[in-house]
């Protein structure tokens, strides 16, 4: 991954808004043609109205016409590797392919690569409802 990824994922974790949990947490997409869409948790105080980091990014992404998802960051200022909950798991999984790499980071850099095939096998796909 380019440092690019990493730097826009940790400059969107600044953007958090995170007061219940105070854990804040940035994500990055980027497309085939290279350009990059961030997003932050943001907090409610009635918590399940909240959303995460990548749920953001994923709205942003979409508002701007989509495409293919080559790569994804994300990153959490308290913890070393921040593994997307299992419901953006799905989400991130409607527009990625399963090799689609994943970098989770700390606040240092990319802690460990993996890829959505392997964040979440099995996954439940558009084609199984036709
Ligand atoms: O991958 C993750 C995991 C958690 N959170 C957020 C949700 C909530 O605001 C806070 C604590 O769970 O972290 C994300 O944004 N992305
Ligand atoms: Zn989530």
């Amino acid at each position: 991954m380019s440092h690019d990824l990493f730097e826009a994922a940790k400059a969107a974790m600044a953007k958090a808004y995170a007061p219940y949990s105070k854990f804040p947490v940035g994500a990055a997409l980027r497309t085939e043609d290279g350009r990059i869409f961030t997003g932050a948790n943001v907090e409610v105080a009635s918590y399940p109205e909240g959303w995460c980091a990548e749920t953001t990014a994923l709205g942003h992404y979409i508002m701007a016409g989509g495409g293919r998802i080559t790569e994804i960051a994300v990153i959490a200022e308290r913890t070393a590797k921040c593994s997307p909950c299992g419901g953006c798991r799905q989400r991130l999984a409607e527009f990625c392919r399963p090799e689609t790499r994943l970098y989770l980071c700390d606040n240092a850099g990319v802690v460990e690569t993996v890829t959505m095939g392997e964040m979440l096998p099995y996954a439940f796909q558009g084609d199984m409802l036709k």
